[in-house]
């Protein structure tokens, strides 16, 4: 099957001349066009495959009344189509790297020349935006197009996240399951039962409060959502129903039989679907990569949605706004989800009481991630009318437009100034330049850097917020056990509670510690609707990072310069005994459990790769809110959007009377009594 060995030798070469990269591109396109009849009847088998589940009723359209299925499994038409390609660009790599005897690291350095034979496989070719009008447009697009005005698709929704480092696969593009010498690494729903065991009340943070948490979220979901492989017509899969057989895409994870927890349910096996493989941007042969739903920029897409049509379905065309619901008695509510296109685990057949739609699909998971959606949704519209109320000229898509900037500039500056401080620390902020002016415009914009989630990122260190998570949510003058309340809306319809107390409860109480322990509720019963049958969403994370071949804690915290031993020598003990090697262990599990830098709360490891992706989220975003240029704010409003707090936002678009004057910490922040607040100064805007 292998090529000649003049055409090896030629594909090992560093540097080739104009005539020889025509002969390698000659010879690719030779492979390819002899694989590609292979290659499309294993797909076409694989679908026959995947039919036949679907017949039998594994995989499901609608798995509402099934167990463990989270609303992260839907995923977008946009990206089945693009995982389709890239079902084919990894067969092609994979052919072609035999062929010419390449190893897996070199794959994408030998295999990385553009050929036209691929173009008609490349989805990022087709619909290319016209990007004549950005230069001077004082709005994103909804999708991210047209932001860096060279590279007109960096960070559109629907393209790949980014690597900081290469990926590490076991053979080629299978997940990463074995040492570098050779043996299994464990299992990751052991590692998740023995070293990520539950949190404690005595293990909250001593100064943030659970609204940290919760703002968390609600920033990832603006900036990431991975797409996940789908069975026949889009339906989930289910790995299990067939025991551990099943092969790609399904990556089930194992439950080792005398499991603290799932072995007196009997249960050995968990759901696990690997991530939709997606063409490089580029679309030349390469290295597995996954793909992001979202606009990778920070600009309210959780809000607006990530694509037009989606910005369309929120939108009520009147005035700027967008659309509401609910029924007579709670008011200003998100817009209902009649189809249940989310999977709701909805508790009785009350029509009133139904799942929200948002620009994220995931809003509904709980409670108070549809509580920061309503908040600023509200926050949307009341701007929106404020802007129309001393602007009567202006349309209902001038209004829409610029309450959208705004908004989309509040969360930037939140998350600048507050979050992250909280999050990294001062000489974090500093050594990334992250922290936001006070005055003046901010000069750092670079054309040349891409602001695309990176796969670390989003596939382990930004899932710190994970060990933040508490038991409970505070409602009213009790609790709501997390598991009553993963993918159930009737608290926030509750008319003697509902979002005002849900998001007061946040700013009550504590965050859990950022460290290698999880809260029970998700570990043992995450997205839980039977006894037994719930999700583990640190093992999860785990088998994630191995379905991404994301590099081991070890090469991570090389590349980031980190030196010597950076966690508690009990904690390292503990979770280095679970592996054969040190060096394998999963970047989630040891990432997490560092002992947190001065000032943050986060470990050195963690705070590099977040430190990077904030940096690169400011500088390479044209349209960050402290940038001048024809985009820009004018220097007023610039400094009207500077007067955001959380805890403002929160108290213009709820009932609630006092709330902490910095929403995220805990301890020593004065109160801010509502009523004291002053709304957005709209003249600024005439
Ligand atoms: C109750 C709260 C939360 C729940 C139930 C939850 C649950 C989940 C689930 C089920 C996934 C998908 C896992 C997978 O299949 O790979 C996920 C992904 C993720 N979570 Fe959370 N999460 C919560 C809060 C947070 C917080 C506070 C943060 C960060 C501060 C966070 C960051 C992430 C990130 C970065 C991902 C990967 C997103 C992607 O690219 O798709 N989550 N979470
Ligand atoms: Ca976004």
């Amino acid at each position: 099957k292998q090529r000649p060995i003049e055409d090896i030798k030629l594909f090992q070469k560093v540097t080739v001349t104009p005539a020889e990269q025509k002969k390698k591109d000659d010879i690719l396109t030779e492979i390819m066009s002899q694989s590609l009849p292979d290659i499309e009847a294993a797909i076409r088998e694989a679908e026959a495959k995947d039919k036949s589940f679907f017949d039998q009723g594994i995989d499901r359209l609608n798995m509402r009344n099934t167990t463990a299925f989270g609303p992260h499994m839907i995923t977008k038409q946009r990206a089945i189509d693009i995982g389709a390609f890239g079902q084919r660009f990894g067969r092609l790599t994979k052919s072609a790297a035999e062929m010419l005897n390449i190893s897996a690291q070199n794959i994408d350095q030998q295999l990385s020349s553009q050929i036209s034979f691929l173009n008609p496989f490349c989805p990022f070719l087709f619909n290319r935006p016209d990007c004549s009008q950005a230069a001077t447009s004082r709005y994103r697009t909804i999708d991210g197009t047209c932001n860096n005005l060279n590279k007109t698709l960096w960070g559109q929704s629907f393209t790949p996240f980014e690597r900081m480092l290469p990926a590490v696969y076991d053979n080629v593009d299978q997940p990463r399951e074995r040492s570098t010498s050779g043996v299994l690494l464990p299992l990751a729903r052991k590692i998740s039962s023995q070293f990520h065991q539950s949190s404690l009340l005595s293990n909250l943070m001593p100064d943030l409060s659970h609204m940290a948490m919760e703002f968390g979220q609600f920033l990832s979901h603006d900036i990431q959502r991975n797409a996940l492989s789908t069975g026949y017509l889009g339906s989930t899969i289910d790995c299990c129903s067939f025991g551990l057989q099943r092969g790609d895409p399904c990556f089930p994870m194992e439950i080792p039989t005398d499991d603290p927890y799932y072995s007196q349910f009997g249960r050995t096996c968990m759901n696990f679907v690997r991530a939709i493989s997606t063409p490089k941007l580029d679309c030349t042969l390469g290295q597995r990569q996954q793909l992001n739903q979202n606009t990778h920029y920070i600009d309210g897409s959780q809000i607006y949605g990530s694509d037009a049509q989606t910005s369309y379905s929120l939108r009520e065309f009147v005035g700027g706004k967008l659309q509401t619901g609910g029924d007579p008695n709670i008011q200003n509510m998100l817009p209902k989800d009649p189809f249940n296109r989310n999977n709701c685990n909805l508790p009785n057949n009350d029509p009133n009481v139904q799942c929200f739609r948002a620009g994220d699909d995931r809003v509904n998971q709980q409670p108070a991630l549809i509580s920061l959606h309503t908040i600023f949704m509200r926050e949307h519209n009341r701007i929106a009318a404020g802007l129309a109320a001393l602007n009567s000229n202006w349309s209902d898509q001038m209004l829409y437009d610029e309450a959208r900037k705004i908004v989309g500039a509040m969360l930037q500056h939140i998350t600048y100034n507050e979050y992250l401080p909280e999050i990294l620390g001062q000489a974090a902020m500093n050594a990334y330049g992250l922290k936001s002016l006070s005055k003046g415009y901010f000069n750092g914009y670079d054309n040349t850097l891409n602001a695309a989630i990176k796969n670390e990122f989003s596939a382990a260190a930004f899932r710190f917020g994970h060990s933040m998570i508490h038991d409970s949510l505070k409602y009213n003058n009790g609790a709501q056990t997390l598991k009553d309340v993963f993918l159930n809306p009737a608290t926030v319809y509750d008319t003697a509670g509902g979002i005002d107390s849900i998001t007061k409860g946040l700013t009550d109480s504590y965050s859990q510690k950022v460290d290698e322990r999880l809260s029970d509720q998700l570990t043992k019963h995450l997205f839980e609707r039977q006894p037994g049958f719930g999700d583990d969403l640190a093992a999860t994370n785990i088998q994630r990072g191995r379905d991404h071949g994301i590099p081991s804690y070890q090469q991570m915290k090389d590349a980031c310069n980190v030196k010597g031993l950076v966690h508690d020598q009990t904690v390292w003990t503990a979770l280095s005994a679970l592996y054969q090697n040190a060096s394998d262990i999963d970047l989630f599990s040891a990432g997490v459990s560092e002992t947190p830098v001065a000032g943050g709360k986060i470990g050195p490891t963690f705070a590099c790769i977040i430190g990077k992706q904030f940096e690169a989220l400011k500088k390479g975003d044209r349209y960050f809110y402290e940038n001048a240029g024809s985009q820009a704010f004018t220097l007023t409003q610039l400094d009207e959007i500077r007067q955001t707090t959380l805890a403002k936002v929160i108290c213009r678009n709820t009932g609630i009377a006092n709330i902490p004057s910095r929403a995220l910490v805990k301890n020593g922040t004065p109160m801010l009594k509502c009523s004291d607040v002053s709304d957005v100064a709209f003249n600024k805007w005439l």
